[in-house]
């Protein structure tokens, strides 16, 4: 089928004049709506398991800026809640979870055929969106990879260096490799199910591949991404996959051939000049502005968004940042860049 949707047609490989654009963490705090939302549904995980209300927040910045992409209104540690881990956010630090230790607190977890319980709202939400989304908006369905989804899970919260969960690791191997393997399987039926509830892409967020290294970065990052990039094409080979395995550096080489991603998302860790000639000649690339762009603005901010722009001119190109928008960005600088890449 020949598309006419932007971000699938860079998706299969087609060259535009003008990059497709949307942004990490387009709905957030940044947007007065979005408060205003969230705040209406009392707390941030309420808001996710609110269908009406998460598609309600998926849906704001694509009314306030008409970006290519809606990303769905969710959360990467969804899932481990729905495999029975305690899940809660504390207001101003992140999430917090209950731990994982040892073979007695992994056996507590529930089988992956039980994880729809918990997730069926976000599959709800998934189905009012692709009903009310604008014809020419790409949905985008995600999930957390494995390797960041337990150093949550590992250590109970977000870590600077995700030491406990490299601790657990190197330490009980056996362990570590049960919770990786249930979290492959859960990611497929997950991402499975938002397919068919509507998602036209799936994006895969490994936030902290950065910090696995040499033999490791080949375990827990490619290995896992090529298991459930092959589990979800056997099921959905239409389906285009993004892979963002953040802080790869030289390792974003070959990752697209390596685990058979349709696209890789960069972080602004790599120059879009070298990015061009060593990760887009294999595949679409995703980014990479930095999101301080998005508090500082100004010229800086128009001229890096014209040199990402140009340099990845000549090959698949979908714009966006090298990471999630933060709270403090002024909501005009996304109009600016977003004005700077379609030549307004
Ligand atoms: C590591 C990670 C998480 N969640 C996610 C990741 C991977 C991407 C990344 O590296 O940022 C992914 C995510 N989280 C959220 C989305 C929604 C879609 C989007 O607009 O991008 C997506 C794709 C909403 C969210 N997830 C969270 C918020 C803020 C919560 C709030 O409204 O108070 C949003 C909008 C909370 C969250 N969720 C998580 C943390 C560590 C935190 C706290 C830090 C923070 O506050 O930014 C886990």
């Amino acid at each position: 089928m020949t598309q006419t949707k932007t971000i699938l047609r860079a998706l299969a490989g087609e060259t535009l004049e003008t990059p497709p654009i949307w942004m990490m963490r387009q709905a957030g705090r940044y947007l007065p709506e979005y408060m205003a939302t969230r705040g209406q549904a009392g707390d941030f995980l309420s808001l996710c398991y609110s269908p009406e209300l998460a598609a309600e927040v998926t849906l704001q910045p694509i009314r306030r800026y008409g970006f290519d992409a809606a990303i769905l209104f969710a959360d990467i540690l969804l899932l481990p809640q729905a495999l029975g881990a305690d899940l809660w956010f504390v207001t101003g630090e992140g999430p917090r979870l209950s731990t994982i230790q040892s073979q007695a607190d992994f056996d507590k977890l529930k089988p992956v055929s039980e994880i729809d319980e918990t997730l069926s709202p976000v599959y709800e939400t998934v189905k009012i969106l692709s009903r009310e989304l604008p014809k020419e908006t790409t949905l985008i369905g995600f999930a957390g990879m494995p390797w960041t989804v337990a150093t949550y899970m590992v250590a109970g919260r977000g870590t600077p260096d995700q030491g406990p969960a490299h601790a657990l690791k190197d330490e009980n191997p056996e362990l570590f490799d049960q919770i990786i393997d249930l979290l492959t399987a859960g990611t497929i039926e997950y991402l499975s199910k938002q397919i068919e509830a509507g998602a036209e892409v799936v994006k895969l967020f490994d936030s902290w591949a950065g910090s696995l290294k040499g033999a490791d970065f080949d375990k827990y990052a490619v290995e896992p991404a090529k298991k459930i990039i092959a589990g979800l094409k056997a099921r959905h080979p239409d389906t285009p996959i993004i892979a963002f395995p953040r802080g790869a550096g030289e390792r974003y080489v070959g990752f697209a051939k390596a685990t058979g991603a349709d696209c890789v998302a960069l972080d602004d860790g790599v120059t879009p000049e070298w990015a061009a000639k060593n990760v887009q000649n294999d595949s679409c690339v995703q980014g990479n502005l930095k999101s301080s762009h998005m508090v500082t603005g100004g010229q800086d901010l128009v001229d890096e968004t014209r040199k990402i722009v140009a340099a990845f001119g000549k090959g698949p190109h979908i714009f966006n940042l090298g990471h999630g928008i933060t709270p403090d960005a002024d909501p005009a600088n996304v109009q600016l860049m977003i004005d700077t890449v379609r030549g307004k």
